[in-house]
């Protein structure tokens, strides 16, 4: 079974189950940390070992460009190319040419763009991304979606979803006849859509289930929308989807978010905050949000966070930490980078306790008292 729901917290929607992949078992509230180029920027697969990930997040665009997804099958695939041998998530690169690069086109059979690199023409079309990610072996693969902008009128949000339900159909077909490469297994996601418009959404979900897909993505949200118009999209979203299978919440988010969405019902998550704000010095802790570059940490002797068990935490001053982004030293991104990612996992494996416990709610309500503070 690719996805066991061992236990719904008996307060709220939380869940707590696991995902079989053949590279690994995975708890699920889970956290992906996100390797865009086939690296969780400043850090080692060894670091990301050490801090227990489990899955990791890999984008089809950024590889398909560089170095190439022939060039990654040439080396084996994408775990072994990059040391990695748990698992891979992939997502299929729509979102990334939107965010990336402004669109050149967009039609029935895909998204046509310039590459950021060297502004070469491409396209994306349902078949290519799952080309790609075959070639990249990963253990999760997205469909080829559209993520509307947001605002969108109603009528964007209407056609924009009819095409992301026809690319899934025609993902669907191609998956149902699957050969994969590299002997494991890989399972297709699909992503549902519909912008801020329930009516859109449900059409989106029921299509998509109908399809029969072994996991969905809640897609189109954290592109700037409020945050209780993310929350309650999520929360009628899950309401539709299947409860035997995972969900996945694109893109989110910061530790209150991911803790929000939980409650709502979400199993997966991914976001580039723990490891970008790591490189620009804020870090995440039990007490709440700490800039270390700030001179009040000049001659602080304590760890990041003293409830912390992180490689950082238990070897290294606030003071050395704030020295080393002051000295523009590497070590600097990496010792952040490992309290962060570490603490996003720790956050999501204390959320699964609570909700094997049945009492998530009351566990976020004081944990999030604390997490969101900042550290003067
Ligand atoms: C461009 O703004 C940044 O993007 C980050 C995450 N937000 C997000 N929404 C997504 C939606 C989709 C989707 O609908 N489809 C597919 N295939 N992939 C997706 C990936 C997504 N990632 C935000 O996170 C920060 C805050 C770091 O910057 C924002």
């Amino acid at each position: 079974m690719f996805f066991d729901l061992k236990h719904t917290d008996v307060n709220s929607k939380a869940r707590a189950g696991v995902l079989n992949t053949d590279h690994g078992s995975i708890e699920t509230p889970i956290f992906m940390p996100v390797g865009t180029q086939g690296t969780v920027k400043a850090l080692s697969p060894r670091d990301l070992k050490e801090v227990n990930a489990s899955i990791i997040l890999g984008n089809t665009y950024h590889l398909y460009m560089r170095p190439g997804h022939r060039l990654i099958e040439k080396m084996g695939g994408l775990h072994r190319f990059m040391g990695w041998d748990r698992a891979i998530l992939t997502d299929s690169g729509g979102f990334q040419v939107f965010s990336l690069k402004e669109l050149r086109k967009i039609d029935d059979e895909g998204i046509l763009f310039q590459s950021h690199l060297d502004g070469s023409y491409h396209k994306f079309t349902p078949q290519l991304v799952l080309e790609i990610q075959r070639s990249l072996g990963s253990d999760i693969m997205m469909v080829l979606d559209e993520c509307p902008p947001y605002p969108s009128t109603r009528d964007y949000a209407l056609k924009s979803n009819q095409l992301t339900i026809d690319w899934a159909r025609q993902a669907r077909e191609i998956f149902s006849g699957w050969q994969p490469l590299y002997g494991h297994r890989q399972w297709l996601f699909a992503i549902v859509q519909g912008g801020t418009f329930k009516d859109i959404r449900e059409q989106s979900a029921r299509a998509l289930m109908e399809l029969d897909f072994p996991g969905y993505a809640i897609g189109g949200l954290a592109v700037g929308e409020p945050k209780d118009e993310m929350f309650d999209i999520t929360d009628f979203c899950t309401e539709i989807l299947p409860e035997q299978k995972p969900r996945y919440l694109m893109g989110v988010g910061m530790p209150d978010d991911i803790l929000e969405a939980i409650e709502r019902g979400v199993d997966m998550f991914d976001c580039v905050i723990p490891t970008r704000n790591a490189r620009n010095g804020t870090v995440f802790t039990t007490e709440g949000k700490m800039v270390l570059k700030s001179a009040r940490f000049k001659e602080d002797t304590k760890p990041v966070d003293a409830n912390c068990q992180c490689y950082t935490c238990k070897n290294f001053s606030r003071a050395y930490l704030r020295h080393l982004y002051n000295a523009n030293e590497i070590l600097g991104l990496t010792l952040a980078t490992i309290h962060n990612v570490h603490f996003y996992l720790w956050l999501v494996r204390q959320a699964r306790k609570a909700i094997l416990q049945d009492n998530y709610v009351s566990w976020k309500e004081r944990i999030l008292q604390k997490i969101t503070r900042v550290v003067e």
